[in-house]
């Protein structure tokens, strides 16, 4: 599993692209039947990726719990959101088989000793996109098919940026201890999520870009407001954004992003809105 530690805003403004890219960046998600794990030290969140083809693949496969974790299973110590961007699959929890379309979403709750992905047909596969954040207790796990998100219409297309924010794991939903996911789906011709920008020193945030057409990029803005710099993403990529760093993208087509937060507290609204004429 790959470790990223906290990279502090005053540093930042020196990076060259490629240091930006490798601090923030998370690419190869997917890589068949194996489950890929970037661990930041930035509020301690976990980023994966899992595509099953041919076996039935255990959310800890390649990794050594003890030595990342401290713990004896994955989840003895934490809770994971999972949404599936890929084709219909299966997540296995202690026995219950939880059936997965596009776009659904399982938050397990901590406590739950064994998991294991399947996808229906090995030959269009899931892919099954996961944040997970330390947590002390233990809530339900639970199914939140897409049609039950909560449902969010922000924007406008004279602004491009008419999108649908679908809070999935959020206290209107269901409980959690840090973790908040939601998918934020663009309307043709619209590429802009999140203009103001905003930051939430109180929480981080990682976005994982999909839906992006082939030769197609999303331009990522992060840094401080007074200090931007872009990252260009190409499709299922994710980024982690610290608590100083603002997220915002434009897209040279429309897109869809799912985003995750943790840190201290789960209130969606806190958020410190930049006026755009004072970006630099
Ligand atoms: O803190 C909240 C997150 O940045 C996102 O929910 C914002 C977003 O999806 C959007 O405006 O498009
Ligand atoms: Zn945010």
């Amino acid at each position: 599993m790959e470790i990223r530690y906290s990279a502090n805003q005053k540093d930042f403004k020196r990076y060259t692209t490629q240091e930006i890219r490798d601090e923030f960046l998370i690419t190869d998600l997917y890589k068949a039947d194996e489950v890929v794990a970037v661990y930041s030290h930035v509020d301690r969140m976990v980023t994966l990726g899992c595509m099953p083809v041919n076996e039935k693949v255990a959310l800890d496969k390649g990794m050594d719990v003890w030595a990342n974790f401290g713990t004896s299973y994955f989840l003895e110590r934490r809770e994971i959101g999972i949404f599936n961007i890929g084709s219909n699959g299966k997540i296995i929890v202690d026995g219950t088989v939880y059936s997965l379309g596009y776009k659904d979403c399982l938050y397990i709750t901590r406590g739950a000793k064994e998991v294991h992905f399947s996808s229906d047909d090995g030959n269009t596969p899931a892919k099954f996109y996961m944040v997970s954040a330390p947590a002390h207790c233990s809530y339900e796990t639970k199914l939140i098919k897409i049609e039950e998100a909560a449902k969010k219409a922000l924007g406008a297309l004279e602004t491009s940026n008419k999108r649908i924010i679908n809070q999935f794991i959020h206290p209107d939903v269901l409980k959690t201890c840090q973790l908040l996911m939601g998918m934020t789906v663009l309307e043709p011709g619209c590429v802009w999520n999140t203009m103001p920008v905003h930051t939430h020193e109180r929480r981080m945030e990682v976005y994982m870009y999909f839906e992006i057409p082939k030769n197609n990029v999303v331009f990522h803005m992060m840094g401080e407001g007074n200090e931007t710099r872009h990252i260009v993403m190409n499709n299922e990529q994710a980024v982690i954004s610290p608590s100083w760093s603002i997220h915002a993208g434009a897209g040279t087509s429309n897109y869809a992003f799912i985003w995750a937060m943790g840190g201290e507290n789960q209130a969606f609204d806190d958020m410190d809105t930049i006026p755009t004429k004072e970006l630099r």
